[in-house]
């Protein structure tokens, strides 16, 4: 293998223990722990990791963690009900809907309930909306760990050739805002996209959102390139991998993330970060 690995565990795990000891700080000053609301509706088992891992961190870091598993026949009114009741809770800087939701709530109105002082997910109109007019506040975790990761490659990304695969509001669209913010010249790539080896074989910088094993072969990827690999696909073996074919791609790419270990912790770290961000900034 010729590329550097990012290690994002590595990344995440300094970034959380930057953040202990900031709130170590806060409580010093006499100051409130910030607190982070986790819902979960229903019992998707991937969702129940992913939530597992964010409440840890939280406690890890120690933020006030506060938990909310309701059943999958939740109505939407419910779960409007009880972000109202977060929204109005002081002790409360952060709310996370773990997405997807069950089909009886339309995740749109779920998100536009959450303050947009609270959306640690960056994903209220406001907070995409600031970052689409470059005066980000709350941003999108997975795109924001992104550009932690790559920022610790020492690159200078001004007019790379960036390409993003995936134009999901979660990850593809909100990455593409964020490269274009960092002077990169963006290309976003989606099921209508004719030729997307053209488009991927000449990206300086790739990212790769789409949730298929293996999806961008390896001999795609433009040589030195900077490969970026969001998917977590679960194997039958229970291997996970991501959307890159990672052997020949490490053959060719100046770094690479693997899977798991590159993106999905640094997701979780910048949870954190917006929920310390919107504690001292909105609700101090
Ligand atoms: N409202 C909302 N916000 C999200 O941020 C959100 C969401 N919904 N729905 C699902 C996706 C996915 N996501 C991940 C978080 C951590 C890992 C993670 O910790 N990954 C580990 C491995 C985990 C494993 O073993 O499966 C790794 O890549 O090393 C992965 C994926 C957050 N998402
Ligand atoms: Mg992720």
């Amino acid at each position: 293998m010729t590329a550097q690995l990012i290690d994002g565990k590595a990344i995440a795990q300094s970034i959380r223990k930057e953040l202990k000891q900031k709130v170590a700080d806060r409580r010093a000053a006499g100051k409130r722990l910030p607190g982070l609301a986790v819902i979960l509706v229903g019992d998707d088992p991937a969702s129940q990791v992913y939530v597992g891992n964010k409440r840890k961190a939280c406690e890890e870091v120690g933020y006030v963690s506060r938990s909310y598993d309701m059943p999958e026949s939740t109505s939407e009114a419910e779960l409007l009900a009880l972000i109202d009741t977060l929204n109005n809770d002081k002790a409360i800087d952060g709310i996370l809907v773990q997405l997807p939701l069950p089909e009886q709530i339309e995740d749109a109105k779920v998100i536009e309930r959450i303050r947009p002082d609270k959306d640690v997910d960056g994903f209220h109109p406001y907070n995409v909306g600031r970052l689409a007019q470059r005066i980000p506040q709350l941003r999108a975790c997975t795109p924001m760990g992104i550009m932690t990761l790559i920022k610790s490659t020492g690159v200078d990304l001004h007019g790379l050739d960036a390409v993003v695969v995936g134009a999901s509001n979660i990850v593809g669209r909100p990455m593409t805002l964020e490269l274009l913010l960092a002077g990169c010249t963006t290309t976003t790539c989606h099921r209508f996209t004719h030729d997307l080896q053209e488009k991927v074989s000449r990206a300086d910088l790739l990212v790769v959102a789409v949730g298929k094993p293996g999806f961008i072969p390896g001999d795609w990827v433009k040589p030195g390139a900077i490969v970026i690999d969001v998917g977590i696909n679960r194997l039958e073996d229970g291997h996970l991998v991501g959307d890159v074919q990672f052997d020949v791609a490490a053959e060719r790419a100046s770094f690479i993330t693997p899977v798991p270990g590159g993106v999905g912790p640094m997701t979780i770290a910048s949870l954190l970060e917006n929920t310390l961000y919107a504690a001292e900034r909105y609700h101090d």
